[in-house]
């Protein structure tokens, strides 16, 4: 991930729901808390939200339900009209666009997924993910070559001639993934993509998307409620409350260092192994084991079974090749063992 290619850029968004909302807003010296919101009868779903996000990152927005995690993604892509800030993509402040140019914008630019897959019943899978291109004018042969290398690419290669109906949850899905890819968006906003999805197909859709990350390399956002989602997909996960970010890091700093009881309540539940990296974990000194090391950015669970196997400490390598450090059996065993905490506490 790179911190200086930054793609995105919310500064101090707001989205206040209510009469004269921007009215109200635009004549306070300070930002009004909630309860000064709910006095004069406003919401606020989105409250001074200031974030950027880098190319090439996966960029996931978590909070429990109503936090305004969908409403901030629309406001990303001016779904729904901010009442105050400003929305940087690329460069270009989407909120001086004009509505012919956010089309275009929206088009040529960004790729969108929601829980509901949104397909056209009455057209094929094949017609569907070729139906953007289409609207572009695309000439038939073409645009269905380019839907069946999209179908290819999401595993559905040979269900082209189905119709939604012939199509479980999770294929449906998959042929609205292919379909938001077409237009190979710089951009791509998930809005809780797998959660009408049971468990087992939504893990395989992790994985899956996961595959198609290492292949694609887009700039994503993603919104869920799903902590262990957020963790399993994330660079960064942006934690939401009562319309503001409360903290925004890796998933291996919120675990490790959340910001308040909050966002330690969500933490709670997670094994640290499946976010502690081998640099949190080793021990400093040369005195690592001659063979191959394990990569610094590597999750402790992803390589626990390497160095149990080893003779003694694993190097940590840098991306450089250079040795920061040495892995031991013990700090992966203890780590292993780490108890997640099996009671949250109350989110206040
Ligand atoms: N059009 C609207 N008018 C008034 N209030 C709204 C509107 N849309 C959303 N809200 C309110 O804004 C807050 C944030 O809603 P939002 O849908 O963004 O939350 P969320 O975190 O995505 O929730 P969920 O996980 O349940 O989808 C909620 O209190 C919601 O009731």
């Amino acid at each position: 991930m790179s911190t200086t290619n930054r793609i995105l850029l919310c500064d101090n968004v707001w989205k206040v729901y209510g009469p004269d909302a921007d009215t109200f807003l635009s004549t306070r010296e300070q930002p009004p808390s909630p309860e000064d919101l709910a006095a004069a009868g406003l919401l606020a779903a989105v409250r001074g939200v200031s974030l950027s996000i880098s190319q090439g990152e996966i960029f996931v927005i978590m909070g429990l339900s109503g936090s305004g995690k969908s409403t901030l993604l629309r406001c990303m892509t001016r779904l729904v009209e901010p009442t105050a800030g400003s929305i940087l993509l690329g460069g270009t402040n989407l909120l001086n666009a004009t509505e012919r140019q956010l089309m275009q914008i929206r088009r040529e630019k960004m790729g969108m997924v929601f829980q509901n897959y949104a397909l056209m019943p009455h057209l094929s899978a094949l017609e569907n993910v070729a139906f953007p291109l289409k609207v572009q004018g695309m000439k038939r042969a073409a645009r269905e070559a380019r839907a069946q290398q999209m179908l290819d690419l999401v595993g559905l290669g040979g269900r082209g001639r189905h119709y939604p109906h012939e199509l479980s949850g999770g294929q449906q899905q998959r042929v609205g993934i292919a379909r938001s890819l077409t237009l190979e968006p710089d951009i791509w906003f998930l809005d809780e993509p797998f959660s009408a999805l049971d468990p087992l197909v939504r893990r395989e859709m992790q994985d899956e998307f996961l595959r198609l990350q290492t292949l694609l390399r887009k700039t994503i956002v993603f919104v869920t409620h799903d902590f262990a989602e957020a963790v399993r997909l994330a660079d960064r996960i942006a934690i939401m409350r009562e319309g503001a970010v409360v903290q925004v890091a890796t998933p291996e700093a919120l675990v490790l260092a959340p910001a308040d009881p909050y966002v330690s309540a969500f933490t709670r539940d997670i094994p640290r192994a499946q976010v502690v990296t081998a640099r949190s974990a080793m021990d400093l000194g040369p005195d690592a084991a001659g063979s191959a090391g394990v990569a610094a950015a590597a999750r402790v669970i992803d390589i626990a079974e390497r160095v149990l196997a080893a003779e003694g400490p694993v190097a940590v390598l840098a991306e450089d090749g250079g040795v920061l450090g040495a892995l031991s059996r013990e700090a992966v065993i203890r780590l292993l063992l780490a108890q997640p905490h099996t009671r949250p506490a109350p989110v206040q």
